[in-house]
């Protein structure tokens, strides 16, 4: 978690142009002032969801999660569409059209206005929900269409929960990274508009895919091969504590006795 917050710290302050907001079509870059980036909410969307508040360099508390992410969606599409890879799926997507099989507030009958409540004719009702009201079985729904609706479901549901803890805790800036968003343009829009209810503001970074191996690069050079040489306390057999000391006779000690002592490991 530390890598991934590194990552994105790095990228929002080194990297012109690194953050964008998409919504309608449109892509904006977004200038990051360096004095006024923290604090703000990074989701990561990788096989699971994690959500993450930023205050700083080095400061942050992994503040909520899902694990409706990216491997739902690949591990889902998978079983009902038979897709072979995610490029796959994800290009099936393109072309779906989630309307046959979710459940619009409209299809809903009782001659309710639901915009009273803010709630228009076009919105959501259920995500597969129409799938319920006739005998069609799975091999009747074109994969495209299945993998419109997963791709949707899963999107607007992390963006619901983002803009949620955004709520609870002040945020007026949500980054979303993960390898599961791959710039693509309906995840992005979709998930904009679940964000956009409220105040905070979603946005999606150039290098998405690479926060935690950035970061793990960069603590990696930050602590040079000497720093790597950290004091641990471990425990070992005290035979093996002489050390320096010439006098020391290891087969003399007990060597079932253990002792705990500082040495020196080197952590990759
Ligand atoms: N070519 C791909 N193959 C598999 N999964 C992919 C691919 N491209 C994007 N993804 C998505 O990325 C997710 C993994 O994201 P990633 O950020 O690498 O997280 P993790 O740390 O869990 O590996 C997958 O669950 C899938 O939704
Ligand atoms: C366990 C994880 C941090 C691992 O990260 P990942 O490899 O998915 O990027 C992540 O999958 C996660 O936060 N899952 C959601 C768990 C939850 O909040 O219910």
């Amino acid at each position: 978690m530390e890598c991934l917050v590194t990552g994105a710290n790095f990228l929002l302050k080194a990297v012109n142009h690194e953050a964008f907001t998409y919504l309608n079509g449109q892509k904006e870059f977004v200038q990051i002032d360096h004095n006024d980036l923290y604090p703000y909410l990074l989701v990561n969307i990788g096989s699971g969801v994690s959500m993450v508040k930023v205050d700083g360099d080095g400061k942050f508390e992994r503040v909520s999660g899902t694990s409706v992410g990216g491997g739902t969606f690949w591990g889902l599409g998978k079983l009902l569409t038979k897709c072979q890879s995610f490029d796959e799926l994800l290009e099936l997507s393109h072309r779906g059209n989630n309307r046959v099989v979710d459940m619009l507030v409209g299809d809903i009958s009782g001659g309710m206005d639901y915009s009273k409540i803010g709630l228009s004719s076009t919105a959501i009702a259920s995500s597969f929900g129409r799938a319920i009201s006739n005998n069609n079985e799975l091999d009747d729904y074109k994969p495209e269409d299945v993998s419109r609706s997963l791709l949707r479901m899963i999107s607007n549901n992390i963006g619901q929960i983002s803009y949620l803890n955004a709520l609870r805790f002040g945020l007026k800036r949500i980054f979303f990274g993960g390898f599961f968003i791959r710039g693509h343009s309906y995840t992005m829009e979709t998930i904009s508009v679940a964000v956009h209810k409220g105040e905070a503001k979603a946005m999606f970074l150039r290098h998405e895919g690479f926060l935690g191996a950035l970061g793990a690069f960069m603590s990696y050079d930050r602590h040079s091969l000497d720093d790597s040489m950290i004091n641990q306390s471990v425990q070992i057999p005290v035979d093996a504590s002489c050390g320096t000391d010439t006098n020391c006779n290891p087969l003399e000690r007990d060597l079932n006795e253990t002792e705990s002592m500082q040495c020196r490991v080197y952590q990759a």
